[in-house]
């Protein structure tokens, strides 16, 4: 990419400015640069949006810049075939067949401002006359094309790029509103467009279920939906609740001369259609349906995010033709974003890795600050009387910087009382214990809720950093029973992960590698890989620094924790944290388990000096004659931080073998270098360090 510095990152990837100059303050260099900038940006947040389903900006903040890169196209004449703003969509995805749509699926025009709505009215009125238009809710889910031959289903495609989408067919078979076969006097040619989507409730349940399992949930149903459409496994796709609403033709050896004609015919044939459709014959009539839909938005089992309105006769779309992105007979009215006040409807329980309860909030999605939110902490039993919270109330959201959102206040009280904790761990049912404010389940790694998050942690960033073990392996080692502490990671072999669903030869082989190079750890990693609460990378670096060694700094923990408090970062409330940690029963057994195959190695953070200080580092892959963990020290040593996972922040991202997939493409989006074992040798030799 054109950048000028290269090591800054697209300024229009995270936290994009939607406030810009008016066009006419920039120069054509500027102007040049910006759309060169933002057309990168786009296309990135297209991916993301549709093709990993895992949006990193608002849908808001997106519109803005894609207008303003339409606006610096226009204003300086710089429209481009390859700019984002004449295709639609994301690039179809590896891991199904791509299939070529029967008539292109485009996107529609939209804007939430009236004076829009009547400008697109009026261009019809200039180029084609007076005509119906069919009004319809805008449904927020996943367009997709469904072929129709005799009367059978043979395919069902994601939109891809408009072009060509994903061969999904397997998938839709399983969605019970998709007919396989069409009923009564359908045309042998049938290419329909659909939406699908996941019902309101049954995502709020699966969230529910989900948070309980222990997974992360969807953000809101349209994720969901996507996330769940590009599953390779159809018993997946099954098992959670879609729906789909059919709304339009895209080709058929049969026509009607009339959109409103043709969705009349849908429900005979047996496909599904919202009751909500209405022809009405002005824009005001357009615009006032509009208005009725914002107000019936919420008692819709489904979301929308407008209304559709569209020209009804055939004929007249046809003259009114397309863009390369759009369709010029239809046109989205949008609604304003959401207030962030929204009823509570149910709450769902989380168990972290101390065995803390959380209780989350399960929200009717909401906007807050242009991200769309549907859950929210609770944080404690004793906040949830205090703030006197219960399930069906109305509540107002808050989010601050990027901490999860959490309810702020009841706005509207719904019943009696407030919501109360169960006094049984909903994973493992052991009892659950007050401890101030907090409540705990005392399942300790019998709770497989705990016992996970202890590996994921362990194997985490903030741990030892082994590749390949997440949160879904560790699920799948826990549940197969080849888990069931975190020394047994040691204790793997090849064998049993070669049987696990989804792993092959070298996928073992890599995990095990990491777990291999993982039995000597410098001091700091392994101290943070326990998970004592409190004691994070730095305090650990901190506390490696003072002892030494890991006997050294049991011992104190044990016998003298008063002089834990000599530690920078380390107070009364810490060394006390350490202190109940190591005289633990529970806790010195898994550490003692754990040694039986973990020789943390003596620390020698001080022996350094400053050279790369300011620098970030992320190691990905294994290096040749040291472990990532020894990299980690030895740039430690010198001033530089070494974090797990690659951001804006990060200065180099050091590539051995077998790297990350994810760590490289954060570095190729962040914009930053990647540089191999050799470059990194070199690039310490420079300040006259020695990787050994
Ligand atoms: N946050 C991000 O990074 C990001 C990235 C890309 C796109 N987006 C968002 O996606 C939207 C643009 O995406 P798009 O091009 O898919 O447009 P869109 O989803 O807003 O509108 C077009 C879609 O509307 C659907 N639709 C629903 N009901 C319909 C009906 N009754 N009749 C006709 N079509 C109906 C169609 O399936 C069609 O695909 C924007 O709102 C944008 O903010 C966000």
């Amino acid at each position: 990419m054109s950048v000028a510095d290269e090591d800054a990152e697209n300024p229009y990837l995270r936290d994009p400015p939607t406030d810009f100059a008016s066009v006419e303050e920039l120069s054509e260099d500027e102007a040049r640069e910006q759309v060169e900038l933002l057309r990168e940006a786009v296309r990135e947040h297209d991916r993301r949006y549709y093709v990993e389903s895992e949006p990193l900006i608002a849908d808001r903040t997106y519109d803005a810049l894609f207008a303003r890169l339409r606006d610096l196209e226009d204003a300086f004449g710089l429209e481009h075939p390859d700019s984002p703003t004449r295709s639609v969509g994301g690039e179809p995805i590896e891991e199904f067949d791509t299939v070529e749509h029967v008539a292109p699926m485009l996107s529609i025009d939209q804007s939430g401002e009236e004076e829009d709505v009547r400008e697109f009215a009026d261009r019809v009125q200039r180029e084609v006359g007076d005509v119906d238009y069919v009004c319809e809710p805008k449904f927020d889910g996943v367009s997709m094309e469904f072929v129709y031959e005799d009367g059978r289903l043979e395919r069902a495609a994601t939109r891809g790029d408009g072009r060509e989408g994903d061969d999904v067919t397997r998938n839709a078979r399983t969605i019970g509103s998709v007919p396989q076969k069409l009923h009564g006097d359908y045309p042998d040619f049938l290419a329909v467009r659909g939406e699908v989507y996941m019902p309101k409730d049954a995502f709020q349940k699966h969230n529910r279920e989900r948070i309980e399992r222990g997974e992360e949930p969807f953000a809101n149903p349209r994720n969901a939906t996507a996330g769940t459409i590009r599953q390779l496994d159809p018993a997946v796709v099954a098992d959670r609740p879609l729906e789909v609403f059919f709304f339009d033709v895209l080709e058929a050896s049969d026509l009607e001369d009339s959109h409103s004609a043709e969705l009349e015919r849908f429900p005979e044939w047996g496909l599904r259609v919202t009751e909500h459709v209405k022809l009405v014959d002005d824009i005001d009539e357009a615009i006032d349906y509009r208005d009725r839909m914002l107000e019936a938005r919420d008692d819709l089992n489904y979301e929308i995010d407008g209304t559709v309105i569209k020209v009804d006769a055939r004929d007249a779309r046809e003259e009114l033709g397309r863009t390369a992105r759009h369709d010029r007979y239809a046109f989205a009215y949008k609604f304003p974003a959401r207030a962030e006040v929204t009823p509570i409807v149910d709450v769902a329980v989380q168990v972290g890795r101390t065995g803390r309860l959380t209780p989350v909030a399960l929200l009717e999605p909401v906007d807050v600050g242009g991200v769309t939110v549907s859950r929210a902490s609770l944080h404690n039993p004793e906040e949830i009387a205090e703030k006197n919270v219960g399930i069906g109330d109305t509540v107002r959201v808050q989010r601050a910087g990027d901490v999860i959102p959490y309810v702020e206040e009841v706005v509207e009280k719904d019943g009696e009382g407030h919501y109360e904790l169960p006094d049984h761990c909903p994973i493992c049912d052991s009892a659950v214990e007050r401890d101030g404010p907090m409540a705990f389940c005392t399942g300790g790694l019998a709770c497989d809720a705990q016992l996970r998050r202890s590996i994921e942690y362990y194997a985490g960033d903030d741990g030892l950093d082994l590749e390949g073990i997440g949160e879904k392996s560790v699920r799948q080692l826990v549940d197969a029973g080849l888990l069931e502490s975190v020394a047994d990671l040691y204790e793997l072999d090849r064998e049993d992960l070669t049987a696990l669903e989804g792993w092959g030869e070298t996928s073992a082989e890599n995990v095990l590698d990491e777990v291999e190079a993982s039995r000597e750890p410098p001091l700091a990693d392994f101290l943070s890989a326990l998970g004592i609460p409190h004691v994070g990378p730095t305090t650990a670096r901190e506390l490696a620094r003072e002892f030494g060694t890991f006997d050294a700094f049991r011992e104190t923990a044990e016998a003298e924790p008063e002089r834990l408090e000599d530690v920078p970062d380390v107070g009364e409330t810490v060394a006390k944290q350490l202190h109940e940690f190591f005289t633990s029963e529970a806790n010195a057994a898994a550490v003692g388990d754990l040694l039986e195959h973990v020789s943390p190695q003596e620390s020698d953070l001080e022996s350094g000096g400053d050279e790369l200080e300011s620098l970030t580092f992320v190691f990905t892959g294994s290096l040749e004659g040291v472990t990532r963990g020894e990299a980690q020290e030895t740039v430690e040593a010198h001033g530089a931080n070494a974090t797990g996972s690659v951001s804006g922040n990060t200065d180099y991202l050091v590539v051995g073998e077998n790297p990350g997939q994810t760590k490289r493409d954060d570095a190729e989006v962040n914009d930053v270098p990647i540089v191999d074992e050799d470059e990194f040798r070199d690039l310490l030799a420079e300040y006259g360090i020695d990787l050994e």
